[in-house]
């Protein structure tokens, strides 16, 4: 099985390991994060030529341990592999001085740091985004306790750069209780992260919640795709803060998620973050099963969509952690082994092992893609299957409000399926309109990234009604997008079929956006074909990174860890 350490650890229902996957993630990412400087250190100590007992391995697990673990070796003091590490103590010791100078760390705190920052990788080039969650304290509370000690910056930018500081802190000015912290601090160890006080969320993934911007006269919520339960806790915290003061909240967030594995996390996930009082949760449930005609979802007014997409926006999610292995004296040095399947794969004129894909889609599921027809087909696959969903949402009877999201940069999962939900027969014979940019919560019109007006067949209002982000663009966020949608009232809906019916049919000028997949048909939307010199990035931004794609974490999800809890 490939994919990142996390994947391949909690993403593998089936297996069965000894000790629970959160404690052996910790332990492997622990010491391969060590296992350069624990190289020198046994290498220069000679110690696998005193001890032959010992494997390459077994050596860096026990002297990670001995040397940097605050419990020491875990084993009795009188077993033989303690013994024979601690027999080398003085000589151990003096070689990780050594190891320490060289990096020219003052302290021990200062070495950890350093080997923070190697290990972080493609994520030590974003911060590390933290959700204040409103269900348990407040962010002025935050400020004064856990990051009491954070100099506050003045802009996304500086914390990255000064990541080596530590402590630096960004207030972000788009998503209210959000906070931009150095990718080098260690946020998991901090009460606030275990008790679910605050949730680690990527700034892109708290967008659809803030868009969807629930008001209790909108009603009952729906998420109709929650696990692990990013979105699921930021929309019912807002929910939540809107109801009056010292008053029961009435609204309700109804949570659904098919998957019975990934239920365990959203359950989980919402019992820690305190979201349990507002939410149902349907776990195990088919989102496209819901009868949104049953009594129990009549006051649904807004709906969060963020179903499995390809992942392709998230940030180090191909991360594997390199293992620096001491030298065992005497081995020959092994060449690697022959990939087999390498010849017969240049001789079926496959692709060359360089344009081979594995693929990881936010599901963590891993899909081997080998040319550009096959990542088409995969890509139409997930656009019907996302518009199937999109287009359910807006079939509930007192829905007024949708948010559809992906963590994704390709634009068949994105302005492609908005193209073709604002052309479906539901949506016209409903009133769904895309969520234009002046109509959006404050900050989310003042973000400057919007969609592609290629894609969006040349429409320059749906272009900017697309809210985008690029990984490798310096505002220091994963690739994702999200647009929203609106209902038009009853009139509007009888003013615009009487416009219609006026202008007739447009079939020379309409861009056929039909893939014949889902059960709707395209309704009578005119696009205009997008002009020759059509710019696939607006706002008249110019530092956007490219639309570099793929491999991608939560940390389960969209590259996301949440509160002290692993996917
Ligand atoms: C992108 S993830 C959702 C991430 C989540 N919104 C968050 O922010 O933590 C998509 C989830 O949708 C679930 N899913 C896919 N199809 C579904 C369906 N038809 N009904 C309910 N859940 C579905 C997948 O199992 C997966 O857990």
């Amino acid at each position: 099985m490939g994919g990142s350490l996390k994947t391949r650890l909690f993403g593998n229902k089936n297996k069965h390991f000894k000790s629970p996957p959160p404690q052996i993630y910790a332990l492997a990412s622990e010491t391969c994060k060590w296992s350069a400087v624990l190289k020198e250190v046994i290498d220069n100590s000679e110690l696998l030529r005193h001890e032959r007992k010992l494997t390459p391995l077994l050596a860096l697990l026990l002297v990670h341990d001995f040397l940097l673990s605050r419990k020491g070796i875990a084993l009795p003091a009188s077993h033989g592999l303690r013994a024979a590490i601690e027999r080398h103590k003085a000589r151990l010791t003096a070689e990780l001085t050594r190891a320490r100078l060289r990096r020219k760390a003052a302290s021990i705190e200062a070495l950890r740091q350093v080997v923070t920052a190697e290990a972080l990788g493609e994520a030590g080039l974003y911060p590390r985004w933290v959700r204040v969650n409103t269900f348990k304290t407040t962010l002025q509370d935050q400020l004064d306790t856990t990051f009491k000690e954070f100099s506050r910056v003045g802009g996304v930018r500086d914390v990255i750069t000064g990541s080596m500081t530590v402590k630096s802190l960004y207030i972000d000015e788009h998503v209210p209780n959000l906070l931009a912290l150095s990718p080098t601090f260690e946020i998991t160890k901090t009460h606030a992260y275990t008790s679910g006080a605050v949730i680690l969320q990527d700034k892109a993934s708290c967008f659809p919640a803030y868009l969807l911007d629930p008001q209790p006269e909108d009603g009952d919520v729906i998420d109709s795709c929650s696990a692990p339960g990013n979105k699921t806790t930021h929309v019912a915290a807002i929910v939540r803060s809107r109801a009056a003061e010292g008053e029961a909240c009435k609204t309700k967030v109804y949570a659904f998620e098919k998957d019975q594995y990934r239920s365990r996390t959203l359950d989980k996930m919402v019992n820690l973050a305190g979201a349990q009082e507002i939410t149902r949760m349907s776990l195990g449930r088919d989102f496209l099963k819901v009868d949104p005609d049953a009594p129990l979802y009549k006051n649904v007014g807004a709906l969060l969509l963020d179903p499995s997409c390809s992942g392709s926006g998230i940030v180090g999610r191909d991360a594997m952690p390199a293992i620096h292995l001491p030298e065992q004296p005497g081995a020959a040095a092994k060449k690697p082994p022959l990939d087999k399947n390498r010849k017969r794969k240049r001789e079926d004129g496959m692709a060359d092992e360089g344009r081979q894909q594995i693929l990881v889609d936010d599901d963590g599921q891993e899909l081997v893609v080998s040319s550009e027809k096959e990542m088409k087909v995969r890509l139409e696959a997930l656009s019907s299957f996302q518009l199937t969903l999109l287009l359910h949402a807006f079939t509930f009877p007192a829905a007024r409000k949708v948010t559809y999201s992906t963590c994704s940069i390709h634009a068949e999962e994105n302005e492609r399926v908005v193209l073709k939900a604002l052309q479906s027969e539901v949506a016209v014979k409903r009133g769904w309109r895309v969520m234009k940019r002046d109509q959006q919560v404050q900050g989310m019109r003042d973000w400057p990234v919007r969609g592609s007006l290629e894609a969006s067949g040349g429409d320059e209002e749906i272009a900017e009604a697309c809210i985008r982000s690029y990984k490798d663009d310096g505002r220091g966020v994963m690739g994702f997008f999200v647009a929203g949608f609106v209902r038009a009232t009853e009139a509007e809906v009888e003013e615009s079929a009487k416009g219609n019916e006026k202008s007739g049919p447009k079939g020379a000028e309409r861009q056929d956006l039909s893939t014949g997949n889902g059960p709707w048909q395209v309704g009578p939307r005119t696009l205009v074909a997008a002009p020759k010199d059509a710019s696939s990035r607006t706002s008249g931004d110019s530092s956007y990174g490219g639309d570099s794609n793929i491999g991608s974490d939560a940390d389960g999800s969209d590259g996301e860890e949440w509160g002290g809890l692993s996917d």
